[in-house]
């Protein structure tokens, strides 16, 4: 099968990449943050998350966030809503799209949200419902895909199973997440295959961690089957405080060097996503995790 020839790459590293930051990042930098990767031509960027801020402190300000990024028009501004406590603060705080996170993985499910994967559904059908009454996209992520932290091996049924109960929520989005980064290549098309009978293949997602340096092949292993939508996270910053020892989202500057080589189009200028990149790294007080970031910013350099 040819390659698809044009991408959508939902930059997620100001909600999914600064979750798992320690010191508290203040609501003016994230601001900023997503405000670059807007000029850098995303068209979706995941800026918050209105979790309980017991369970991820730093995503306490994310209403804050939301009400001070400079709006793009065209641009949708997505927010993690586990409830409908999260729904109604993301609606106040002008979110475009909610994104209800469940799990292939009942251990997982447990862990994050802190119920089953059936209790998930019921509490995201509400969700799913306020969503379509205000008239906001909803997307769902599937965590765990390619395996568990706590309990190994995922079945493909789980997968089949979760992603067809979203689909039955009315989602518009659906994404294939690999939590902990443990996928390779070959395990790759037997998921997505599962995600495709149950959903269309155009509103799904892969969502890579990059914990065992496998995220780009994957992608390219989703790019062969067909799929057209992947989370990325600028200079790779991330991890889930729910899933010990996993590191960051692929990083942004790394897919889009590889889109460009494969010559697929993405809209998306990867020189002020490298910029964006190198701010967030020298705030954070750290080199940022993207190979082909840090190349390019070296090249800069001469
Ligand atoms: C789901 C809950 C809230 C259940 O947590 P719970 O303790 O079972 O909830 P509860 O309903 O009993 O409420 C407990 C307290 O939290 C408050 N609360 C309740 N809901 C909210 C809310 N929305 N916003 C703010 N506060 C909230 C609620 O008001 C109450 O406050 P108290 O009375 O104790 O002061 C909790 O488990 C939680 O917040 N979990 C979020 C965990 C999380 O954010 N994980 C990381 C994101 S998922 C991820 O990264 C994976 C993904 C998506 O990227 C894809 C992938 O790679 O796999």
């Amino acid at each position: 099968m040819s390659l698809p020839k044009k991408v959508k790459i939902v930059e997620v590293g100001p909600r999914d990449g600064l979750q798992n930051e320690k010191e508290t990042i203040s609501a003016e930098l994230k601001i900023e943050l997503v405000n670059r990767l807007t000029s850098a031509g995303f068209v979706n960027v995941e800026a918050a998350s209105f979790v309980s801020p017991k369970w991820v402190p730093q995503m306490a300000t994310s209403g804050e966030v939301m009400r001070g990024i400079a709006r793009k028009p065209g641009v949708i501004y997505s927010a993690l809503t586990p409830n409908m406590k999260g729904f109604e603060a993301a609606l106040e705080a002008g979110a475009d799209e909610v994104v209800i996170f469940g799990a292939a993985s009942e251990a997982f499910s447990q862990k994050n949200i802190n119920c089953s994967i059936a209790e998930s559904i019921e509490r995201f059908r509400e969700v799913a419902l306020a969503a379509k009454q205000n008239n906001i996209r909803l997307r769902a992520a599937v965590s765990c895909a390619f395996g568990c932290p706590y309990q190994g091996e995922v079945p493909l049924s789980s997968v089949s199973d979760v992603v067809g109960r979203f689909r039955d929520l009315g989602c518009d989005e659906i994404d294939i997440a690999d939590t902990i980064g443990v996928a390779t290549p070959n395990k790759v098309a037997p998921v997505m295959q599962a995600a495709i009978r149950e959903f269309n293949i155009d509103g799904l997602s892969g969502h890579f961690h990059d914990t065992y340096g496998q995220a780009l092949a994957n992608i390219y292993a989703s790019l062969e089957v067909g799929i057209t939508i992947y989370h990325s996270s600028v200079a790779g910053l991330g991890g889930c405080p729910y899933a010990k020892g996993a590191t960051g989202n692929v990083a942004s500057e790394d897919v889009l060097y590889m889109m460009q080589g494969l010559g697929i189009e993405t809209g998306i200028d990867l020189d002020i996503v490298v910029d964006a990149g190198q701010f967030i790294s020298q705030h954070l007080g750290r080199k940022a995790v993207s190979r082909a970031g840090n190349a390019i910013a070296a090249k800069r350099l001469g």
